[in-house]
């Protein structure tokens, strides 16, 4: 790798790389404004253009009241093609950067009369080099730094520990999010790398609405999406779940009904009571200071924020069960990924709705009802912890509209709502 050898000879950065992001831009396309994670990588970011250049916008973060004194707090600076832009100190750690989605950008030139020149864009591809952090960032710069706010949460969640709250504020979401979407994903990043080293700033809405945002960003124009999350709304044959007993109130939850039962006759849940003893079990066992509730059942929700346990399984194939396409079927959740999916359809999504998958997958997936089997797992096998955070009816195309989206089917699926949309720009 002759590259990242040049980038430490010509000291671009100290150490080479061992993190690679390779964004494709087609003319109108960009990227907003953002400060790469501070606990996630080292100093350098690196920054190399393919085909065409492209204006970055850079904006200074103001860390206290008084700002930049008058100085200029917005740089824009044209990435000439094959350039490579070095990202150090506080260009990287208190300036964010970002790429304005246009078909063109005025460029310097200095043969033309007015200095400056109308350059199309074209399609540009950039390699981002990074080197992961091992441990948190010490900058301590308030309004940039997530080590930073992340400390500052757990100085005070230390004073205040009796705080027994079930419903997530600012504060238990961080650390929520720290203990159960940051750190468990580190630990099975292999098996989820899609989502290693996203930032994942808040677990509420504003989060959720973050997620269906990044998927529109990678869509182009007219591009389709697919969301499938958990619903809060269960039902087994014509056994509904406490939530839908108590939530039916008008004539338009009575059709919705009848859909759900329609929906589940082809289910097969895996036998289970839901009882009020189940339902209580269920709330006796939370884990951690976030008090949340952790997910025993498969039908049945007590809250829409829940822990769910997952077994990081060791890798055990069993020989003669795969299908004629490659499914091991008690590893269901790693064989769709090979597959392609970017992130399996069983079970839900982490948090936000992140599942963009072919349609056609997921209708194999349930057809091969190879979703309702557990992994395999051996005793000694690590439990994590995940967020998860599950739909009531309509949340999901609230969510969706607040964005420039047109929602072409909205509908509950086994257990999901789901919704497929079209970029609108
Ligand atoms: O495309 C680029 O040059 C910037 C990409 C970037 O900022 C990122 O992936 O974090
Ligand atoms: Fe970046």
């Amino acid at each position: 790798m002759p590259i990242v050898k040049r980038f430490v000879e010509e000291g671009c950065m100290p150490v080479v790389p061992d993190q690679l992001t390779i964004n494709r831009y087609l003319p109108g396309q960009g990227i907003p404004p953002h400060v790469d994670t501070h606990s996630s990588f080292t100093d350098e970011i690196l920054s190399l253009s393919i085909g065409g250049g492209v204006n970055m916008d850079f904006r200074y973060i103001p860390s206290n009241s008084e700002g930049m004194k008058n100085k200029p707090c917005h740089y824009v600076v044209y990435l000439p093609p094959r350039s490579l832009c070095v990202m150090t100190g506080p260009a990287r750690y208190e300036w964010s950067h970002g790429i304005c989605p246009r078909m063109t950008d005025v460029v310097p030139n200095k043969n033309s009369t007015t200095g400056l020149q109308l350059l199309p864009r074209e399609e540009r591809v950039s390699f981002t080099f990074r080197k992961v952090r091992h441990g948190e960032c010490w900058c301590r710069i308030a309004t940039v730094c997530d080590s930073y706010k992340k400390s500052k949460v757990t100085s005070q969640e230390e004073k205040s520990s009796s705080a027994s709250a079930t419903m997530l504020d600012d504060r238990n979401a961080a650390k929520l999010e720290r203990e159960h979407v940051l750190q468990v994903y580190d630990q099975i990043a292999e098996h989820f790398s899609v989502t290693r080293h996203k930032p994942w700033p808040q677990v509420l809405e504003e989060r959720r609405l973050a997620a269906v945002s990044e998927m529109l960003r990678v869509l182009s124009i007219g591009g389709r999406g697919l969301i499938y999350v958990w619903a809060m709304e269960q039902q087994k044959g014509k056994k509904r779940s406490t939530y839908l007993k108590h939530n039916k109130t008008n004539s338009h939850d009575t059709q919705q009904d009848e859909s759900l039962i329609a929906i589940s006759k082809n289910l097969n849940f895996e036998e289970e009571q839901n009882t009020e003893s189940n339902q209580r079990s269920i709330k006796a066992s939370t884990s951690g200071a976030s008090s949340l509730p952790v997910h025993v059942n498969r039908t049945e929700f007590v809250q829409q924020d829940m822990l769910v346990p997952w077994k990081l399984k060791t890798q055990k194939k069993k020989e003669g069960n795969c299908d004629k396409k490659g499914h091991y079927e008690k590893e269901c959740r790693i064989s769709y990924r090979c597959r392609g999916s970017k992130t399996p359809v069983n079970g839900p999504s982490l948090d936000a709705p992140q599942t963009t998958v072919l349609e056609n997958d997921i209708k194999e997936n349930y057809q091969n009802n190879s979703y309702k089997r557990e992994p395999q797992t051996s005793g000694s096998d690590p439990v994590f912890h995940r967020f998860y955070h599950v739909f009531k009816q309509g949340e999901l195309e609230a969510l969706c509209s607040q964005l420039n989206v047109n929602i072409i089917k909205s509908y509950y699926d086994e257990g999901n709502w789901c919704i497929i949309f079209e970029k609108v720009s």
